[in-house]
């Protein structure tokens, strides 16, 4: 029987021998693999993490110590020993396990995240909820090379510098964030890791002394710490000038030495930085050569794993656009919250490297870097994704909305987007930038409209945003950006005219709403792809023609395009019936968003069920 077979909790873990936590650790490699190969998930992150998994969960009680995992995606192997290992195949399945940890799904889960960059603040709020109640729990906050780059981390880590709660943060260092990471901190993080042979110079030294006294081992890596000091004085390292103190690079792999220094750490005083050096899918050499592939593959042959194509998608035709668009105007910029896969933004940064900014998981950077640039008389368009635009909704305000500045937000997996869920759903932003004055917001029906719509977002000036639902979409065939079409911006177009009623459809629902009137001559459909400003004069005709309209949106009911037609009916005095479709007021956890979309009632047969219950089709057998 394996390891794995009996470790039914983390007590079981805690009991387990150095041997057999490191048969442990492999066994959970290998079942973080077949998990992923039947789903797809996330595979570098999580492989990179084993054996700091099973060091962190043999030394605490998590039950009651609270681990902080950062973006939490990187915890396939903390589920798995922590009571969840019957249901992991079903991680990120409809009804399944959550990506992240979820705190409705584990006491182990110290809490809800998929957001990166939020660990440290939360851990320091645990930490003083801890103390002023006199309890003892020990909180560790694992954070990766890529979340501290996130704003909120560093000034969360200025204020555990400054409140210095007992506390351990692990920075769990892989070099790479999706892409390679950027930043100063990540080239200061390199100049700690002296090059392996030094490493292993070290290490035998240490192992030398070690069998005549741990002191001498001690002693000579404080000399050595302080000789660093000494030669270096820039060598003051940031964390130390924070207040945290700061202990590594130790390798990340070595479960004794982890299991050594978390221990040591743990009875320290204060806040203490354990830096530890891994390799994102460490153990899988397919992931190891590609961690940017393998950090969220979907499901593939675990015994010859390939990277596959993901196809033809709204990403790939927006990093098109994009280099036509930078190749035609020397003056649009591409900046990226580290996202440049997720935005199919790969070809651009190649192809106008002087002019593409991976600014590292800092969306409010992303959008204030480009007021500044905007500001003189640049053409930045900020790529970024719906949820994690959420990140930089008051500088969309206070820094380019107030100014009115040419920004362009090309607003990436807009709508219901599957296995990441909850915390990922792009489903607020309608209703978060159309109450902004000087914002409009517009989302095309195929390719050749998204491309006229940055094009006339970016002639025309003032912020706009362009936003796209995550998938596949139809190539159009390629064409110079002067043959592009220029939109009259706030314009609808009548795709299918009806003499009864009217779907304003946006996005997705555009091809719904065709698919469920095909043989229905007395429905129409709109293309409202403006939904600030809404095309209030056609919305007006319609209005006074139809016995009812109906909007159908994939995108929260409260704020999106439904409410901004309910609202200039009413300021217009209009009278006719109006049928929303769209999200309701809940969260929407991981599934197919397929599937959600008839559940929420604006898929094609859920839409075909509304007209035959509006009486505007004959109701269907099945
Ligand atoms: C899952 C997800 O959405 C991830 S995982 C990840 C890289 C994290 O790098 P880190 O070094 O912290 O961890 P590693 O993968 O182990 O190297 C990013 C950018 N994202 C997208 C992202 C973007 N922006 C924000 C605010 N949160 C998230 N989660
Ligand atoms: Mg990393």
């Amino acid at each position: 029987m394996g390891v794995l077979e009996r470790v039914n909790s983390t007590d079981d873990v805690s009991a387990l021998s150095r041997d057999e936590l490191h048969a442990l650790a492999a066994e959970l490699r290998s079942e973080i693999i077949r998990v992923c190969s039947l789903g797809g998930g996330h595979l570098a992150s999580s492989l990179g993490a084993v054996e700091l998994t099973v060091a962190l969960h043999h030394l605490y009680d998590t039950a009651r110590d609270r681990i902080v995992w950062d973006v939490g995606h990187q915890t396939y192997g903390h589920k798995i020993i922590t009571g969840r290992k019957d249901r992991i195949d079903t991680i990120r399945q409809p009804g399944g396990l959550a990506g992240f940890t979820t705190s409705s799904e584990s006491p182990h889960d110290a809490l809800t995240v998929g957001h990166a960059s939020t660990s440290l603040a939360a851990a320091l709020g645990m930490a003083l909820a801890r103390d002023a109640r006199g309890d003892d729990y020990s909180i560790v906050a694992v954070i990766g090379d890529g979340a501290l780059t996130g704003g909120m981390a560093l000034a969360a880590l200025n204020q555990i510098g400054h409140v210095k709660p007992k506390m351990t943060i692990v920075l769990n260092d892989n070099e790479m964030s999706i892409s390679e990471n950027v930043g100063a901190l990540n080239t200061f993080m390199r100049s700690l890791q002296v090059q392996p042979w030094l490493h292993e110079v070290e290490a035998q030294g240490k192992r030398t002394l070690g069998q005549i006294s741990q002191t001498l081992v001690d002693l000579g890596s404080r000399a050595k710490k302080a000789a660093r000091r000494f030669f270096d004085p820039n060598s003051a390292n940031p964390f130390h000038a924070m207040g945290v103190r700061y202990v590594g690079p130790i390798d990340g792999h070595d479960i004794d030495q982890l299991l050594y220094y978390l221990a040591h750490v743990q009875e320290l005083s204060g806040p203490t930085m354990l830096h530890i050096v891994t390799k994102k899918g460490k153990g899988y050499k397919i992931a190891e050569s590609d961690p940017i592939y393998w950090h969220g593959p979907p499901k593939f042959d675990a015994s010859k794993p390939v990277a596959a194509s993901k196809g033809y998608t709204w990403s790939s035709a927006f990093g098109d656009a994009a280099c036509a668009l930078s190749s035609a105007d020397d003056r649009v910029w591409v900046i990226t919250p580290a996202m440049r896969e997720g935005s199919g933004l790969v070809a651009y940064s190649q192809k106008h490297p002087e002019r593409y900014l991976d600014v590292g998981i800092a969306e409010d950077v992303a959008v204030t870097t480009a007021a500044g640039l905007a500001l003189r008389g640049e053409k930045p368009i900020v790529a970024i994704y719906s949820t994690f635009l959420q990140r930089g909704f008051d500088q969309v305000i206070h820094d380019v909305c107030l100014e009115n500045l040419d920004v362009v937000f090309a607003i990436d997996r807009a709508g219901l987007v599957g296995g990441d869920g909850m915390t990922h759903q792009g489903v607020y932003d309608l209703a978060y930038l159309r109450a902004l004055p000087n914002m409009s917001v517009a989302m095309p029906k195929d390719v050749p409209e998204m491309r006229a719509m940055l094009k006339t977002a970016l002639k025309l000036g003032g912020p706009k945003a362009v936003r796209w639902p995550r998938g596949k979409a139809t190539p159009a065939p390629e064409a110079p950006v002067a043959a592009w079409e220029e939109l009259t911006w706030g314009s609808w177009e009548v795709l299918k005219e009806g003499s009864r009623a009217f779907i304003l459809a946006l996005g997705p629902t555009v091809g719904y709403a065709l698919q469920a009137t095909a043989d229905l001559p007395e429905v129409g459909v709109v293309n409202a792809r403006f939904v600030k400003p809404l095309d209030e004069a056609l919305l007006e005709r319609l209005a006074r023609r139809a016995e009812v309209l109906i909007t159908a949106e994939d995108h929260v009911l409260m704020g999106g395009l439904g409410s901004a037609v309910a609202e200039t009916l009413v300021d217009k005095g209009l009278r006719v019936p109006l049928h929303r479709l769209g999200i309701p007021d809940v969260h929407v956890p991981h599934g197919d968003p397929a599937a959600q979309h008839e559940a929420f009632g604006y898929g094609p047969r859920a839409l075909r069920r509304t007209l035959e219950a509006l009486g505007l089709a004959q109701p269907t057998l099945l």
